[in-house]
């Protein structure tokens, strides 16, 4: 059972994702989408930019107009009660500069994922996006969650190597709270400031090479777990959990480069479905879902 017997007692959270789309399906917005609806939130989306890309890396990409983001992100937040915020790739300064003018007032959390770098190694953001998000948005989230090469290009310390270090830094520069991810073959340490005491969370690295949208699962569930009340540190430590299970169950098998993480169990959904199905027995005729048949 997945715990549904007396119904289900909580309404699903609301989270916006601001990001790019991957055409592989593995990170970017799709896999916030699918992080997300693992821990039964809603994802709405605005798409900022489509990559062209697959387990090998960034084909080519493509930015959308920033007043077609705007008018996404305007559709979402007019109509959609609305709980907690999402932002992944920056692509531009003027992008950047727009969010933050648009996300400025704000009253849910605001989760920053300042993706510069994929797991492939494929670049992903313009010189002037970093400075304006240090500038502009860093001030605005709740919780920023770069991993270490991203976090020293933030900071500005390309020779830093002490996560503790550099989270103290990014919070001297304005961030309220601080994850540094490590995932990694060897160790798997995320290093988190929340304002007041820093923190380390430490899992079981998996060997699989299977953490092609890792990062981007991981900043979602965190939004998502604030969305749903957690605090900071509850939602970065559950979230880092999630995130190492979604790896170790990674898709290898799908794409000859860096697979896809899986936080929706795929392998279990998939063979559930394939198990040989009971037979109904009814006395009136049903249709194929087994649902009794009108007028019959
Ligand atoms: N090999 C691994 N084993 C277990 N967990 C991992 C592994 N790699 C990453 N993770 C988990 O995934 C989360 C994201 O970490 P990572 O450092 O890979 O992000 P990232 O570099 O930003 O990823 P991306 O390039 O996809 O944006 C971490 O919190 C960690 O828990
Ligand atoms: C579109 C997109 N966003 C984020 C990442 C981070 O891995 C990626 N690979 N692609």
């Amino acid at each position: 059972m997945d715990g549904f017997a007396g119904g289900p007692t909580a309404e699903p959270k609301v989270c916006l994702t601001i990001g790019s789309s991957d055409s592989s399906g593995g990170a970017g917005i799709q896999g916030d989408i699918k992080a997300l609806a693992s821990i039964g939130c809603h994802a709405a989306t605005a798409l900022v930019g489509i990559t062209a890309q697959n387990t090998r890396g960034v084909v080519s990409r493509h930015t959308v107009p920033v007043p077609a983001v705007r008018a996404q992100i305007d559709a979402v937040l007019d109509d959609l009660a609305v709980d907690a915020v999402k932002v992944g790739t920056l692509w531009s300064a003027e992008l950047v500069a727009d969010l933050a003018a648009r996300l400025a007032d704000l009253a849910v959390p605001l989760v920053a994922d300042p993706v510069m770098v994929t797991a492939a190694g494929s670049r992903l953001y313009s010189d002037d996006a970093v400075e304006a998000f240090v500038a502009e948005l860093l001030p605005l989230a709740a919780v920023i969650t770069p991993n270490l090469p991203e976090a020293r290009l933030l900071a500005r310390r390309p020779d830093e190597d002490d996560p503790v270090r550099l989270c103290a830094e990014l919070a001297r520069l304005g961030a309220s709270a601080v994850v540094i991810t490590g995932g990694g073959r060897e160790v798997v340490c995320d290093w988190l400031f929340d304002g007041h005491r820093d923190y380390r969370f430490r899992s079981t690295p998996s060997s699989a090479a299977a953490t092609h949208g890792a990062g981007c699962a991981h900043s979602a569930l965190i939004t998502g777990l604030l969305a749903r009340g957690d605090s900071v540190v509850e939602a970065v430590s559950r979230a880092g959990e999630l995130a190492a299970e979604g790896v170790g169950r990674g898709l290898v098998g799908i794409g000859s480069g860096e697979s896809p993480v899986d936080l929706l169990d795929l392998r279990r959904r998939a063979d559930a479905l394939s198990r040989p199905r009971r037979p109904i027995h009814r006395s009136r005729p049903t249709d194929r879902r087994g649902h009794i048949a009108e007028g019959t």
